[in-house]
């Protein structure tokens, strides 16, 4: 556990003022937000039940590269379980949470989200990942009680996994692909074309100066694309273009479908990936759950064949999944390009 960790774990309890490695220069209050009315600038809610859903869903993609979803077919109860757990799980003495911190290079454990060593100052934020059961660090931590959190967080993956695969195949069909060899993320016929599943449990406590702290600098997920559960509380923000940033105001029951840069690179371009960044408050302690749809491993990612032809030459080269995340680590905003043809 590096001292900056130790640190990162131990700050959150209460402290009065804002430690300065954790004062950001460019803050929210530099890069304001637009709190916008007109619901042309903000993402749309989609119900992914309506019969022009796909349409909805393309045009969503290209434009914002986000959308909110309702009508998913999750129940709200699912969410607000898992809600709970994970509260359960940052509410424990930070000392029992590094028990099972993540290593340096891996996914799963307790500690300062992956990007945090691209930046030189620290996020106001914790977090969890694992990959499918977390049983292996949730015995460690309770273990005479760790049974129901698994249980949720596993029912909580079962469910988003499925909803992913009805959602990647609405994206890939508005895009006009049907056929065999672009369903296969989807329909897999084998294991080896099953997609991966990450999760991510993000907490943000309560901030004695938020305006001049990041809860989760600005980034774009490595993911085909992440389905995000930010509970009622504000701080989710997207950037827009001709914008800047902006509020996903949380709708309740609703899951903020984001597009990563793998969907970026399998539509050719027209996907957009976008940035988004997480602002703190002073009053609430904000969980998120994240849910990154990857393909599976050692998958190669490259534009689908379909929409390359004729006029469309590929913008990418093929990569996989794990190529690509180690490229981004080392430059966060030149991985696309570093692949760019
Ligand atoms: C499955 C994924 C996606 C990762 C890498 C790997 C495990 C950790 C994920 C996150 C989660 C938090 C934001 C992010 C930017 C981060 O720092 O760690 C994500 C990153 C990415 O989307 O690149
Ligand atoms: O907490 C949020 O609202 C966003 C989290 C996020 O962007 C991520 O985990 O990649
Ligand atoms: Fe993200």
């Amino acid at each position: 556990m590096n001292p900056t960790m130790k640190l990162q774990t131990q700050t959150f309890n209460n402290v009065p003022t804002l430690p300065d490695s954790y004062v950001w220069s460019t803050t929210p209050s530099e890069s304001p937000c637009l709190h916008s009315i007109d619901e042309k600038q903000v993402p749309p809610v989609v119900d992914i039940g309506d019969p022009s859903a796909f349409s909805l869903v393309r045009d969503a993609c290209e434009k914002w590269g986000v959308f909110q979803a309702i009508n998913h077919g999750i129940p709200l109860s699912l969410f607000q379980e898992t809600e709970f757990e994970a509260r359960r799980l940052f509410s424990l003495p930070t000392e029992q949470k590094q028990l099972f911190a993540r290593l340096p290079e891996g996914f799963t454990g307790y500690g300062l989200v992956r990007i945090s060593r691209n930046f030189p100052k620290l996020m106001w934020s914790e977090c969890f990942g694992m990959i499918g059961s977390p049983v292996e660090h949730a015995s460690q931590l309770w273990p005479q009680d760790h049974a129901n959190f698994c249980e949720v967080m596993e029912q909580f993956q079962v469910e988003m996994k499925t909803l992913c695969e009805k959602l990647v195949a609405v994206m890939l069909r508005s895009l006009g692909l049907t056929n065999e060899q672009d369903t296969k993320w989807f329909e897999p016929k084998n294991e080896s074309d099953r997609a991966k599943c990450f999760l991510q449990l993000n907490s943000y406590p309560v901030c004695p100066d938020p305006d001049r702290a990041m809860g989760l600098a600005p980034h774009t997920d490595s993911s085909l694309f992440t389905l995000l559960y930010q509970g009622g509380i504000n701080g989710l923000q997207v950037y827009d273009d001709g914008v800047g940033w902006v509020d996903v105001q949380p709708v309740e029951g609703a899951l903020v479908v984001n597009v990563g840069d793998l969907m970026h690179i399998v539509s050719n371009g027209r996907f957009k990936s976008v940035l988004h960044r997480v602002v703190v408050n002073n009053t609430r302690h904000r969980i998120s759950t994240a849910f990154f749809y990857l393909p599976p491993w050692d998958a190669k990612v490259s534009p689908l064949k379909k929409l390359v032809e004729f006029d469309h030459l590929p913008m990418y080269r093929q990569v996989t999944w794990k190529e690509y995340v180690e490229t981004k680590s080392k430059d966060l905003s030149k991985a696309l390009d570093s692949i760019r043809i």
